[in-house]
């Protein structure tokens, strides 16, 4: 791979003297998966983005803990893991200056965040929308507390060292730019601390915007994994980049017309199981019919594999294989190494795997689905190809398909 080292993150950290530079710090609701958190991601990479127009802040990466769908029992604990597991930490940085966790404690000697603000909604409620932020006590029980030394204990990130010397909740009902201003001027610390940052919203940086989808190309995954999925690609499905018109450049000199990629010779899908049963029963189809749903897209594109990325069991999924009969050939991803990869670098794998395929089939509403079309969108495919998505058993043969999400640059 020849894009080794294109990725210069040095150059952009702030340049004022290093005792000015501030730090944010930020966590998510636990219940969130990990596509999700992606998203979140992007709204305070794009708040730390609008901070460095007047003051240099750095985006400290919070830690991967196990999150609840992450069920393996893995080789390797799930915690602790830090973003360059997952994604290409210099590619980040060429949107914004960003820094792991494990650097910030180095950078700060003494394990400690200097003010906490746990954002939470409006006890009473709202009845029209508008902008506000407050200090406000705590709304649900408070996922922090005060040892015999005054300082903050809490969950941050596993690491049972950290602490912090302010703590406050915040009900807060706003977009993330309105961020910039309180923690440029009613915040002192050096470092700062957001806990359920997906209360803020995009607002205007929405996926509407340039800003979002800047912030979202930057999001690269790590070499290893694209290198990993590359040569499953290459093995099994016939697929590389030179054929396949997918090569990747630097993010941030990549611009594809839709259309110029071409994708591997196989049709991969993105079927959500688990949880997502409960959450969508209506929208989510029975084995037979995401089978018969398939076949149609694989007969219309003259296409005999399958790639099938899902989170469904082994069982299921051999199940599953068979239905197809003989006529087409099924791959899945296997953990051939359970020492390297967890749940988050399979999913990653998947992801990249389905990014490729001539064509593309995702599950209603899922961000593990809608993630995979956005980087297609910046691939280059045909919409087409993209944002389509299985339909229920009861719902019409023609269901609404996805929000076709066109990238601006
Ligand atoms: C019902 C809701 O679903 C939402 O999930 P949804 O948007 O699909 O997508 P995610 O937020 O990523 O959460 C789903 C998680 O399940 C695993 N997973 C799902 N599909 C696949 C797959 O095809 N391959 C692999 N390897 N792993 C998969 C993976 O760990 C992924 O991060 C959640 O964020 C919410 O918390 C809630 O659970």
């Amino acid at each position: 791979h020849s894009d080794e080292n294109l990725y210069q993150a040095k150059d952009n950290l702030p340049v004022h003297g290093p005792n000015q530079v501030r730090y944010l710090l930020y966590d998510v609701n636990p219940g969130e998966g990990f596509n999700l958190r992606r998203d979140v991601y992007m709204r305070v990479a794009n708040l730390v983005k609008f901070l460095n127009e007047d003051e240099p802040w750095v985006l400290v990466l919070p830690p991967w803990v196990r999150l609840y769908h992450w069920r393996s029992t893995s080789l390797r604990p799930q915690n602790k893991i830090p973003w360059r597991e997952f994604f290409d930490i210099n590619s980040l940085a060429l949107h914004v200056p960003v820094m792991e966790f494990e650097d910030y404690l180095k950078k700060v000697d003494t394990p400690v965040i200097d003010e906490v603000y746990y954002l939470q909604r409006y006890k009473e409620g709202w009845s029209k929308w508008e902008e506000k932020m407050d200090i406000r006590e705590c709304v649900d029980p408070a996922r922090y507390h005060q040892d015999e030394n005054g300082n903050w204990r809490g969950r941050f990130f596993d690491y049972e060292e950290v602490y912090a010397k302010k703590f406050e909740c915040m009900s807060a009902q706003a977009y993330l730019l309105t961020f910039k201003p309180f923690l440029m001027k009613n915040t002192t610390g050096q470092s700062v601390f957001l806990d359920r940052a997906e209360t803020m919203i995009h607002g205007q940086y929405s996926e509407w915007s340039p800003e979002w989808w800047t912030a979202r190309r930057s999001m690269v995954f790590a070499k290893h994994l694209r290198d990993d999925a590359d040569w499953y690609r290459e093995t099994y499905l016939d697929s590389n980049d030179k054929k396949d018109k997918t090569k990747l450049e630097v993010w941030t000199k990549m611009k594809r017309a839709h259309g110029e990629a071409k994708g591997g010779p196989y049709v991969a899908i993105h079927l959500r199981r688990n949880d997502y049963l409960h959450a969508h029963p209506k929208e989510v189809p029975s084995y037979e019919n995401a089978v018969k749903q398939t076949i149609k897209y694989l007969k219309k594109y003259k296409i005999k594999k399958v790639y099938v990325s899902t989170d469904a069991s082994w069982d299921d999924y051999f199940k599953f294989k068979k239905m197809f009969g003989s006529d087409y050939e099924i791959f899945k991803f296997e953990k051939q190494n359970l020492t390297v990869y967890k749940d988050g670098h399979l999913s990653i794998i998947d992801q990249w795997i389905c990014a490729h395929a001539r064509v593309f089939i995702g599950s209603y509403v899922s961000t593990f689905s809608f993630r995979i079309q956005e980087e297609r969108e910046i691939l280059g495919f045909d919409q087409e190809t993209t944002f389509n998505r299985f339909c229920g058993d009861d719902e019409p043969k023609d269901c609404e398909q996805p929000t076709k999400w066109d990238i601006k640059y």
